[in-house]
């Protein structure tokens, strides 16, 4: 049985007094209200991880994560935070690929192969990004798209550890537009990128994959997005940065 999962990436927001006061009431609400094992994992800005962690001692069904890594250990790379830093300060997901960093950043496939690398050998859970933009999908070249950043970021892996990978299918133009993806579309991709795990790893190692959607999922959609037999969970962008709205998505994912 593979994992459901609802991971909230905060993206370059809030202050710190902010972060604490959504922190405590994400928690206290999950605490409260999920009964599923739903697996809750918050992106907040890194700077943050450690103040926020005492604020979700005992709270089993919420992870912290980071929402980038830098792709080697340490060294002379200024403004950058390391896979080792994060697992010394006891995070356990990091979120690599997302579309804002292959765009803004130039992160390339290769790039990302390392970053993920990296990512495991601290013992970090990496939720990678895949995702196409609008041209590619009206171009019909979004399938081969996606799947080519998962062989070339992902494929090396042995299946060992590939068993540690979380995916996030986040069509581009899905992302902060409001413009979600239909359950049906959402559906048919997750199939598409778990036959390609299953034609590299075989299908218990697909089956095995937790595969989440991202790209305007909400309180309203979230529901149909999570009932989707491919779709395990959800990467959540602005919809995360509410309490009330979050605690409702993660309750959908039953
Ligand atoms: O990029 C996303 C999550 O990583 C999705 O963002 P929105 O939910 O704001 O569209």
């Amino acid at each position: 049985m593979r994992k459901k999962i609802v991971a909230g990436n905060w993206k370059m927001n809030k202050t710190l007094d902010e972060a604490v006061a959504l922190v405590s009431e994400v928690s206290n609400m999950i605490k409260d209200e999920v009964t599923s094992d739903v697996q809750v994992v918050l992106c907040t800005p890194s700077l943050y991880l450690t103040t926020l962690k005492p604020y979700l001692e005992g709270q089993t069904r919420i992870a912290l994560g980071a929402q980038n890594c830098h792709e080697k250990a340490s060294g002379a790379y200024t403004g950058e935070i390391s896979a080792p830093m994060l697992k010394s300060i006891g995070i356990s997901y990091v979120i690599l690929g997302h579309s804002e960093r292959r765009q803004y950043f130039g992160e390339t496939n290769a790039q990302l192969a390392e970053k993920v690398n990296i990512a495991l050998a601290n013992g970090l859970t990496p939720i990678f990004c895949c995702g196409e933009s609008l041209e590619q999908r009206q171009n019909e070249i979004h399938l081969d798209f996606v799947r080519t950043q998962l062989t070339e970021g992902l494929f090396h892996l042995s299946p060992e550890q590939f068993a540690n990978i979380v995916i996030a299918y986040e069509p581009i133009w899905a992302i902060g537009t409001g413009l979600t993806a239909t359950s049906d579309q959402a559906q048919e991709m997750h199939e598409i990128l778990r036959k390609h795990i299953a034609s590299h790893y075989g299908a218990e190692v697909a089956d095995n994959t937790t595969i989440l959607y991202g790209g305007s999922a909400n309180e309203k959609n979230a529901a149909e997005l999570f009932a989707q037999p491919d779709v395990d969970g959800g990467l959540i962008g602005g919809a995360s940065l509410k309490s009330r709205e979050f605690t409702t998505v993660v309750k959908a994912n039953k």
